[in-house]
């Protein structure tokens, strides 16, 4: 499709940077991915075909825009960065199944970018190398969006992917592995080292692989309150349960009680850290909170 050698090389990567005069921000999360053989592996790992759509979250100068183009239909790229814009239509110029919207991707209207840019019935996916400093609430707002991915595949640092995949009992398992796996199948597909990238990151990063569960769990009666809930029951991870719970629906008499017979009937052990809590009994817990009025 052209002749120019691949946007992710160091020796381009740095050109590119040098002639615009640019030089990577810092407070954007700007680490640009210079090994073609993991920008491979990870569009491998989306499992891309001709019939797919696909979201990116901050292209930079394209390098990873400019494989997924290859094997994609349409590529929607959200960079918030302004100056990074005629970098990417010189680079991104021999392909026409790319745009870029000028966005910061925590304030877009995905619903509506996405009825309007893309065609309805074509699978949706998520590939992107996040910007470090927003990775959770990109995740989280993925998660929570109308819009449904078919999966998302997303570089974030190493640790923040263990937090995601952590099982109970572990010093890494919170509210987030909470949050996400109670939706999705998580996946650390691979780990990539910190030396891939201009400039280099402290730390080494990790290709997650979420992919919405098709199980027949007991469901939260609404997200955005689980969400808060599960928040709620990990604010003072030191804490019991109990006390937490009492953190968040107030010592008085009705909801003392409630949270006693709640824990009993589920038979949870009100002495419990939060930490020692299964994914299901979470939901379980927000369910009959909000069956006894208590979360609205
Ligand atoms: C880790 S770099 C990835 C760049 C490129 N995709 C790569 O792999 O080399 C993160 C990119 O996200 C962009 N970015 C940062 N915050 C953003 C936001 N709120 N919305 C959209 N893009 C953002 C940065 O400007 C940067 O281009």
């Amino acid at each position: 499709m052209n002749d120019y050698p691949e946007i992710a090389s160091p020796a381009r990567t740095q050109a590119i940077l040098n002639r615009y005069r640019l030089s990577a921000k810092k407070s954007l999360g700007q680490n640009f991915l210079v090994d073609l053989n993991i920008l491979k592996k990870i569009v491998e790992t989306a499992n891309l075909t001709k019939n797919d759509n696909v979201i990116e979250i901050g292209p930079g100068i394209g390098g990873l825009t400019e494989q997924l183009a290859k094997v994609a239909n349409q590529v929607l790229a959200f960079e918030i960065d302004q100056n990074l814009l005629p970098v990417l239509a010189e680079t991104l110029a021999p392909y026409d199944n790319i745009e870029i919207i000028n966005q910061d991707i925590l304030k877009a209207n995905l619903p509506e970018i996405v009825g309007q840019k893309l065609t309805p019935d074509q699978p949706l996916k998520v590939v992107a190398n996040l910007p470090y400093y927003i990775t959770t609430p990109i995740v989280m707002d993925l998660l929570a969006n109308p819009v449904k991915f078919d999966s998302i595949v997303v570089m974030m640092q190493k640790e923040v992917a263990d937090r995601l995949n952590a099982v109970p009992g572990t010093k890494a398992y919170g509210s987030l592995s909470v949050i996400v796996q109670q939706q999705n199948e998580v996946e650390i597909s691979f780990i990539v080292p910190k030396t891939a990238f201009i400039p280099q990151p402290k730390v080494d990063s990790a290709i997650v692989r979420l992919s919405q569960k098709s199980s027949g769990d007991e469901q939260p009666f609404n997200h955005k309150r689980f969400v808060g809930f599960v928040r709620g029951c990990f604010m003072h991870q030191r804490k019991t349960l109990w006390n937490n719970l009492l953190g968040i629906f107030g010592k008085e008499p009705p909801a003392k009680a409630h949270i006693k017979s709640i824990l009993a009937d589920l038979a949870i052990d009100p002495t419990d850290r939060p930490e020692q809590l299964a994914v299901q009994q979470f939901v379980s817990l927000a369910n009959a909170f909000h069956k006894v009025g208590l979360l609205n």
